[in-house]
């Protein structure tokens, strides 16, 4: 299993290189990755395994970030009454095909599991997005994502080249964002 030890933190130069896209069919050892990222997300937010495990919680993982240079993402986000999550999903190369004009940022900020530290400041992302991207088999999808599942996904999507969520934050200005611009919580 994935525990906080196979997650790397900046300073680490897979953190900011350009991942690998990833070809088909996957190798036995990249699906294992993706399952073991996955893995790592639901472990990470079950209170009771992430104490026993010291897990960090998070909602998407990228493959740089247990130091594998590959153009993969595991992205978890529950659901607010603990029903069928928001967003489940191992994406493959994805790519942001169209996006809102609109933007929004977390009204906390954001967390990530490769920065141990706080950094404040409003991440200001695109509010919505047409994503395409390949699931483990393969298969193209091409889906339409909003508000919190988007900013998660564009977070993931950063890591795989090479960006980091405070290099959108403007330190001059750290919580000015466009009128227009949503604020989510
Ligand atoms: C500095 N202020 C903050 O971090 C911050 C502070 C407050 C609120 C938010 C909303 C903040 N922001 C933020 N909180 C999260 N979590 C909230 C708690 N949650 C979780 C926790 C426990 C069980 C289950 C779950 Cl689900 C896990 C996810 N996650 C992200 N990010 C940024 S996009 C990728 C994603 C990620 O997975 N990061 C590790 N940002």
């Amino acid at each position: 299993m994935i525990t906080m030890k196979n997650i790397i933190r900046e300073g680490n130069d897979t953190l900011r290189a350009e991942a690998k896209k990833a070809t088909f069919p996957l190798s036995e050892e990249q699906q294992q990755l993706a399952h073991d990222m996955m893995e790592f997300l639901e472990n990470s937010q079950d209170p009771e395994i992430a104490e026993k495990y010291h897990l960090r919680a998070g909602v998407g993982l990228a493959a740089p970030q247990v130091d594998v240079s590959l153009q993969m993402a595991a992205v978890l986000v529950p659901s607010e009454d603990g029903t069928a999550p928001l967003f489940k999903e191992t994406i493959v190369n994805p790519v942001i095909i169209s996006h809102s004009v609109q933007g929004a940022a977390l009204s906390e900020g954001e967390g990530c599991l490769s920065v141990d530290r706080d950094v404040s400041g409003y991440v200001v992302r695109h509010d919505r997005i047409t994503l395409r991207y390949y699931d483990l088999e393969g298969t193209q999808h091409k889906i339409r994502l909003k508000n919190y599942p988007a900013i998660v996904c564009q977070h993931e999507i950063d890591h795989l080249h090479g960006v980091l969520f405070y290099d959108h934050i403007d330190h001059d200005h750290p919580f000015t964002m466009q009128d227009e611009d949503l604020v989510i919580d």
